[in-house]
């Protein structure tokens, strides 16, 4: 890809993707160019991957091609009226942000600018991220291929109706924080069953990546996977047992329910 790909925001997500896209060789560091608040993170991301770092936010908007804006939802506002005579013509702007949805970024540009929304997730950095991905009208079809091209460079990603972002949001987006809540309780039984903690954490995670690649290499139904692993009258099943009396299933569907009102709620327009 010959564009320049620009970040307005260092942190935790947008770090996560530079570190992916530049990983994955889509794109030569050098047409990565970053804005950020944060000094300490630029510095990093600098001396790690070698992409630009760029003076102000402004620089980033009009160098970039396709501009990514990477700060928290409720600094949006701010970035865009900072940036919003500077950008390109044809830009393509990615927002990121919970609850900000294809229009809340047209209106506050002022104008029908191309906005593609995403939402991805954390392990963009290692390669495996997941991301729903829609795009208001005025983003043409290759433009579309060049962003999806961009996560799919660092893990799957897949086209969504607006309305089921925020079930992504909750599904994959907030999900890697449960999972690693998971991971962590895992390795709190090994430990309690005598494993020293780090052994733990890599028994407990290597069960769930590969637990994870059973569902998606297999095509099997979770619920038959959990099956195989249910020896009847084994250890297994004593779990399941456990897990189902303290409501573990209705617990998890509840934390992503509310994670997709907290997106809902989140897109209620406010001023700042
Ligand atoms: N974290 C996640 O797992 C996911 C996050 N998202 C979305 O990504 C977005 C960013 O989240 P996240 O990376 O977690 O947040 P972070 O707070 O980690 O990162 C935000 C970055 O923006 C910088 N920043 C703040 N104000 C400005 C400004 N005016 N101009 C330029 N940079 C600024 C911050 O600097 P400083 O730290 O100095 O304030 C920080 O580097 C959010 O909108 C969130 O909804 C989406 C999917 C997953
Ligand atoms: O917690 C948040 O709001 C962001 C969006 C999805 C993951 N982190």
């Amino acid at each position: 890809m010959k564009k320049t790909i620009g970040f307005i925001g260092s942190g935790n997500m947008g770090g996560a993707i530079i570190g992916g896209l530049v990983g994955s060789a889509l794109v030569a560091p050098n047409q990565v160019i970053v804005s950020s608040q944060d000094n300490e993170s630029l510095k990093a991301l600098k001396e790690q991957h070698s992409i630009r770092i760029a003076a102000d936010n402004r620089q980033v908007a009009a160098e970039s091609d396709i501009l990514f804006l990477a700060v928290k939802p409720n600094i949006y506002n701010v970035v865009i009226d900072e940036i919003k005579t500077a950008i390109k013509e044809n830009v393509v702007v990615v927002t990121i942000a919970a609850g900000k949805s294809l229009s809340d970024i047209e209106e506050r540009f002022g104008r029908k600018v191309k906005v593609v929304r995403a939402m991805p997730n954390t392990p963009a950095l290692v390669g495996e991220g997941m991301t729903g991905i829609c795009a208001n009208e005025v983003v043409n079809v290759a433009e579309l291929t060049d962003v999806k091209n961009i996560f799919d460079s660092f893990g799957r990603s897949e086209m969504v109706a607006e309305y089921m972002m925020d079930a992504v949001t909750g599904v994959s987006g907030s999900s890697p924080a449960l999972v690693f809540m998971f991971i962590e309780s895992l390795a709190d039984g090994a430990v309690r069953g005598g494993m020293p903690r780090q052994q733990a954490y890599k028994f407990a995670a290597q069960a769930v990546l590969g637990s994870a690649k059973m569902v998606l290499e297999t095509g099997k139904h979770p619920g038959e996977l959990k099956d195989m692993v249910c020896s009847p009258g084994g250890t297994t099943i004593e779990a399941v047992a456990e897990l189902e009396k303290n409501g573990f299933r209705s617990a998890v569907i509840s934390a992503v329910q509310t994670t997709i009102e907290k997106s809902i709620a989140m897109s209620k327009p406010k001023e700042n």
